[in-house]
């Protein structure tokens, strides 16, 4: 049964990574300054096309034109923060998939409210580590000491569930095991290695596959979130087989990305209903 379950997955996972490859969706990314360089880089292995475009400028003519804006406020400035909020107005307004990394969420009062704030915009999706998910479930301040987790994945799978009910939004946690829900149902994706996480910005740089995937079909956000995690982990998985430490994985991790190919997603992808 579980058996079953796990090829349909790693099948809809191929599917959607299938899609990327040959429709290639155009993704604008309001990013921090750690991940731009993984974040385009991982885009464009998995066959999408990132657009690093920020300015308040250029948005009303840019955002349009995407498949999906993707918003991380791991650098968060005073001024950016506006043009983070009207790129993400104008995706909702346009009804265009829009997806939110709120890099150390409970580090500060100012990245909380600004997250907070964020969030009344309707993201499609919100993917954080287990800290960040909590924070801003509990809409606490102080309950992370950076942009790292201090809980397990597990820990946060109630918060998730009550930030997806509050928000509307399909929310993933990610870790070990990477859970999504849609504040009813829930999957887990049990792929990647811990190696991944001694990697700056592989956080930034899953959450902006997410966009790329819910830029295929954004109707099945649940089910896009998920396959993108499970393929991120796949490509980490197989990069560690040759890498040497967290600097060649990073490269072997997008190598691996690039020449993904359909046996090695649909026997490798580990996603299940929890
Ligand atoms: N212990 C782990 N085992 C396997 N994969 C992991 C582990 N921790 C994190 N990952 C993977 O690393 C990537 C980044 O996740 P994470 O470190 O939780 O995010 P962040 O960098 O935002 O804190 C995700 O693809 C996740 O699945
Ligand atoms: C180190 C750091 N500082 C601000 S943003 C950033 C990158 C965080 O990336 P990730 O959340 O993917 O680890
Ligand atoms: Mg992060």
């Amino acid at each position: 049964m579980e058996d079953g379950e796990q090829r349909e997955w790693g099948a809809k996972a191929w599917t959607y990574l299938s899609s990327v490859r040959s429709l290639a969706p155009l993704i604008q990314c309001i990013t921090n300054f750690v991940s731009m360089d993984l974040t385009a880089n991982t885009l464009l292995s998995a066959g999408a096309s990132p657009a690093m475009l920020h300015s308040p400028n250029e948005s009303p003519d840019f955002t349009p034109q995407v498949n999906a804006l993707y918003i991380n406020v791991g650098t968060l400035s005073d001024n950016w923060l506006p043009a983070m909020e009207l790129a993400a107005q104008l995706a909702s307004k346009l009804n265009k998939p829009w997806v939110l990394d709120p890099v150390a969420a409970g580090a500060s009062r100012f990245r909380l409210k600004a997250c907070l704030d964020l969030i009344s915009l309707k993201p499609t999706v919100i993917r954080g580590n287990a800290s960040e998910i909590i924070a801003l479930a509990k809409a606490s301040f102080a309950s992370t000491k950076g942009v790292d987790s201090s809980h397990d994945s597990t820990d946060a799978v109630e918060a998730a569930k009550s930030l997806a009910n509050s928000s509307g939004a399909v929310v993933a946690v990610s870790g070990a095991v990477d859970f999504v829900t849609d504040g009813n149902r829930i999957v887990g994706a049990r792929n990647g290695v811990p190696m991944m996480q001694k990697i700056t910005a592989t956080g930034c740089a899953v959450t902006a596959l997410i966009a790329a995937f819910v830029a295929i079909d954004p109707s099945h956000a649940m089910e896009a979130t998920a396959s993108a995690l499970a393929v991120f982990g796949v490509a980490g998985e197989l990069g560690m087989e040759t890498a040497r430490g967290p600097a060649s994985l990073r490269t072997h991790l997008i190598d691996s990305l690039h020449g993904l190919d359909q046996t090695a997603v649909i026997s490798g992808v580990k996603i299940t209903a929890i």
